[in-house]
């Protein structure tokens, strides 16, 4: 194939992990695929957001469990060098580039001789009309690429405050803040979203920022159930952030060699802080505007995003995934997404993508991890449900990490099926939890069919183990000795909560067909 001639399959715009799995789906289907590229590949999902916060997240956390002082131990002379640090960031960040590099280049036209290819194109791309896309080269120069279907996968970035001038120097945002020579003494995060709230533990845990985070609503993660933003706070202020909330940042004033940030409260007092950097991070807006969808006809929807059916198909030939939908920005679902659209494209996708069933983790002190619904949207939904708790305390592993901050809260039908509908829980390894419970609901597995599985001990899915048992009368451990550690609730919406945690009922011995353990 010669790029000028050819008609692709598909042109993919951006490659970020949307765009590079959707891309590789495609070529599964022995495609002729072009992907088109105008920034760091890998985009947020590599460069400027999950991988490189992640790393930065993992050695913050190191740092953090060397410099404790209670375990038995004590490191002495520990330092920490910012530099350093982001040296490591990178080296994570180009290992992921280089793998992404390697297969398109493995899969390229001049090298491939199977079937299907995968051309790069390095530039920023905008539609000419439904089939073609003008590139401006890295050179100046522009190339126009024919496709039969195309896939807008631009991504997103970090949303702006105001008039505020975000200059990558005092004042960042994601993209930039790993331009900080060296640990501020003082920052400010405006934003106490996800994004704010990982880089304030990840500043936290280092140990050598005071960090304020601020936030116009009167909790962090605002939309998450109270009792986790609540466990969250706990987290941030016993690592030493100082919460403002309900909050809004007035200005920020540059002065020689300080910020003054200006805060207002709702009883009309101000308060100025005086801060050495600023992050802002108050949420992020998609890729489209460069992109003239008015050359094919598509409307953004009112929110700014691009508006996609189960299939992640806009209209006709062009579909989109990842940041540019209304769906949460996540990297599993910008991936999801595409493959999605891949498979709709060229083989017809048999089942629809199901969004209620999407996990996500959220990197603290400790972390969070989240699958289906929280019992806020289940009352929004007035949905009646069953809901249980249980405290990290509860189980050996943590015990024996000394790790004892955390629970696994899980929500299931208030029948007797008691279908799982979602699940919070922070704690370490929260990952191994959320995991397990995001395949149950993938099955549809009630409560009492998922205690068939025999849990590995000591083990923190035992907590979950433990979760479900409560749930169904059934703990090894009981509500009732352990108050506040151990609870069963329901909810439903006539009645509000009814607390079940002192119903004890003496279970009928049958011999039943099938054991439940
Ligand atoms: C700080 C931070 C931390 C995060 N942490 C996590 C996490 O832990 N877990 C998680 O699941 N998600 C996380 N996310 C979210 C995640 O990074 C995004 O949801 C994900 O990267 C979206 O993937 P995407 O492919 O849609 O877009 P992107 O990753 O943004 O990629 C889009 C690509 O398109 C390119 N592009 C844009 N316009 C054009 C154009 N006109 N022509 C050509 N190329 C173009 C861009 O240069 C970019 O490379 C985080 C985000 C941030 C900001
Ligand atoms: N671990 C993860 O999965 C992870 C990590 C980071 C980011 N992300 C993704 O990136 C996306 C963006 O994250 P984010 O934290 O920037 O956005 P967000 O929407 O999660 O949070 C934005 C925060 O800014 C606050 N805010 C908005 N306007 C404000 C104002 N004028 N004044 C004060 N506060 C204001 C909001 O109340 C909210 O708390 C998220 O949707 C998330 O899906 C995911």
């Amino acid at each position: 194939m010669t790029e000028q001639t050819v008609e692709y399959d598909l042109c993919v715009l951006g490659c970020g992990p949307g765009g590079f799995a959707g891309a590789m789906r495609a070529f599964d289907f022995g495609k002729h695929v072009c992907v088109v590229e105008g920034g760091e590949i890998g985009g947020a999902g590599v460069k400027w957001g999950a991988l490189a916060s992640k790393t930065m997240w993992e050695l913050s956390k190191d740092y953090s469990i060397a410099a404790k002082q209670d375990r038995g131990y004590q490191s002495q002379h520990l330092t920490v060098d910012f530099s350093e640090v982001n040296a490591t960031i990178e080296e994570a960040v180009k290992e992921r580039q280089y793998q992404m590099l390697t297969q398109l280049e493995t899969f390229s036209p001049r090298r491939w001789q199977g079937e299907g290819s995968i051309t790069y194109v390095r530039g920023w791309a905008s539609f000419v009309d439904r089939h073609t896309v003008e590139v401006c080269l890295d050179d100046g120069t522009t190339q126009h690429i024919h496709a039969k279907n195309f896939l807008i996968s631009t991504g997103s970035h970090p949303r702006g405050y105001g008039n505020l001038q975000v200059d990558q120097d005092k004042i960042f945002n994601s993209n930039g803040i790993h331009r900080l020579k060296k640990f501020p003494k003082r920052l400010l995060i405006l934003g106490a979203g996800v994004v704010g709230c990982e880089y304030a533990t990840i500043f936290a845990n280092f140990g050598q920022t005071q960090v304020h985070l601020v936030d116009h609503k009167d909790r962090v993660l605002s939309y998450e159930d109270r009792d986790v933003s609540a466990f969250v706070e706990q987290s941030l202020e016993g690592a030493g952030v100082v919460l403002h909330q309900s909050a809004t940042l007035q200005d920020i004033h540059r002065r020689q060699d300080y910020l003054a940030a200006v805060l207002d409260f709702p009883d009309g007092h101000s308060e100025v802080i005086e801060v050495d950097a600023a992050l802002i991070s108050v949420g992020r807006q998609p890729n489209l505007q460069h992109l003239r969808l008015d050359k094919i006809g598509i409307d953004i929807s009112e929110n700014g995003f691009l508006t996609t059916g189960v299939d992640c198909r806009v209209d006709g030939n062009i579909f989109a995934c990842g940041d540019v939908t209304c769906h949460p920005n996540l990297v599993n679902i910008a991936e999801l997404e595409a493959r999605m659209a891949a498979k709709e494209m060229f083989c017809r996708a048999i089942r629809p993508l199901n969004y209620c069933n999407m996990s996500a983790i959220m990197f603290l002190n400790p972390s969070v991890a989240t699958v289906g619904l929280s019992e806020e949207q289940c009352q929004a939904k007035k949905l009646s449900y069953r809901v249980a708790y249980v405290a990290y305390a509860m189980s050996s592993r943590p015990l024996a990490m000394r790790a004892k901050r955390g629970f696994v809260k899980i929500l299931v039908t208030d029948d007797a099926e008691m279908k799982i509908l979602g699940m919070r829980s922070a704690g370490p390894q929260v990952s191994n939890v959320v995991l397990s419970i995001a395949h149950f609901m993938d099955h549809d597995k009630g409560a009492a069919e998922v205690l068939k599985s025999v849990y590995p001990h000591p083990s923190i899915s035992e907590t979950t183990q433990e979760c479900l048992r409560l749930l169904i009368g059934k703990s090894i451990y009981k509500a009732q000795a352990f108050p506040g550690k151990m609870w069963v609730k329901t909810w439903n919406p006539q009645d509000g909560y009814h607390d079940c945690s002192r119903d004890f009922q003496v279970e009928q011995c049958e011999i039943p067909s099938q054991k439940t353990p």
